[in-house]
């Protein structure tokens, strides 16, 4: 089953609203790790969240795929709002609707490929069938390599079994903190290709938080953030576009925040070239 395609879908896969999310520092001083972001994503994309060191990323992603809970504000994923749903709820939900991969690839080493990638069906209580298993990992070009164990496959090999465990549930979205950081060059780019590959053939929506910039130019739009908020984007950039924007921004961060970004021009303009685009009256608001 794709969920992304189900019938009837919302076309947005994924909806942060007003979403902030509060920590208390060493200092018991509230920070706002995320200050009322504001942001949807169509499903069948692939979108890359890239910002300053602090800047939110990883909260962002963790509270879209229900791994942490906003402070205020609302998350919904695969068109279900997962605001004020009990643990329990989340937990299934989780399992049904999202995927997620991170730079440390997590695999279990006595396990073989294949157990590996049925592990999280199995803790589900679910059996999973030989296909299921078998079709993850076509899906991430390693059906030859299913009863290899982590230690007999390259890192490049060992990140593809973790997608193909992400990917065994059919996720409505497949979220990945920086799944390429641990992997050299060569085949940083091969996993790149591979989750452009899933977008542009599966319609996989995929939203990934990156610090290179090569790497966001494989998405459809790269999402900026400063302090906790949205401060621009580019829809299809190169590498080049997406180095420059980040300079400014880490210039402009060093300056003042967020706050000092409010009078960014907008211009969500078309997919092609680079179209910067900003929510710059969410973010005036919220830091006023
Ligand atoms: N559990 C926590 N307790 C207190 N503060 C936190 C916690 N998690 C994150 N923060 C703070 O929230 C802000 C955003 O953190 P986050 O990890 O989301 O940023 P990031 O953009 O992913 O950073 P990096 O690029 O360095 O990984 C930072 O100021 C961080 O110190």
């Amino acid at each position: 089953m794709d969920k992304t395609r189900a019938p009837g879908a919302s076309p947005t896969a994924v909806r942060l609203t007003a979403v902030r999310r509060l920590y208390r520092d060493a200092a018991r001083q509230e920070v706002a790790a995320l200050a009322g972001v504001d942001l949807a994503v169509r499903a069948g994309t692939f979108v890359a969240v890239m910002g300053p060191s602090g800047s939110g990323k990883s909260t962002l992603l963790q509270c879209a795929a229900g791994l942490d809970r906003p402070t205020s504000g609302s998350v919904e994923v695969g068109g279900t709002e997962l605001t004020g749903l009990s643990e329990r709820r989340l937990t299934l939900l989780r399992r049904d609707l999202i995927g997620f991969v991170f730079q440390a690839f997590n695999l279990i080493p006595s396990l073989t490929a294949a157990q590996n990638v049925a592990l999280p069906l199995r803790l589900a209580g679910r059996r999973p069938s030989r296909t299921e298993v078998r079709d993850a990992l076509a899906r991430v070009g390693l059906a030859d390599r299913a009863r290899h164990r982590p230690g007999e496959l390259s890192g490049g090999q060992q990140q593809r079994v973790a997608l193909a465990r992400a990917l065994v549930s059919h996720p409505a979205v497949l979220f990945g903190d920086e799944p390429t950081g641990a992997l050299d060059t060569g085949t940083s780019r091969q996993v790149l290709a591979l989750l452009r590959g899933l977008v542009d053939g599966e319609g996989q929506t995929t939203v990934m938080v990156t610090h290179d910039p090569v790497a966001a130019s494989y998405a459809d739009r790269v999402v900026f953030l400063v302090d906790g908020l949205v401060a621009s984007e580019l829809h299809a950039p190169g590498a080049g576009a997406v180095a420059e924007r980040m300079a400014e921004l880490e210039s402009g961060a060093l300056r003042g925040g967020a706050g000092a970004r409010a009078a960014d021009t907008t211009d969500s303009g078309t997919a092609a070239g680079a179209g910067i685009a900003t929510r710059t009256a969410a973010n005036a608001e919220v830091t006023a």
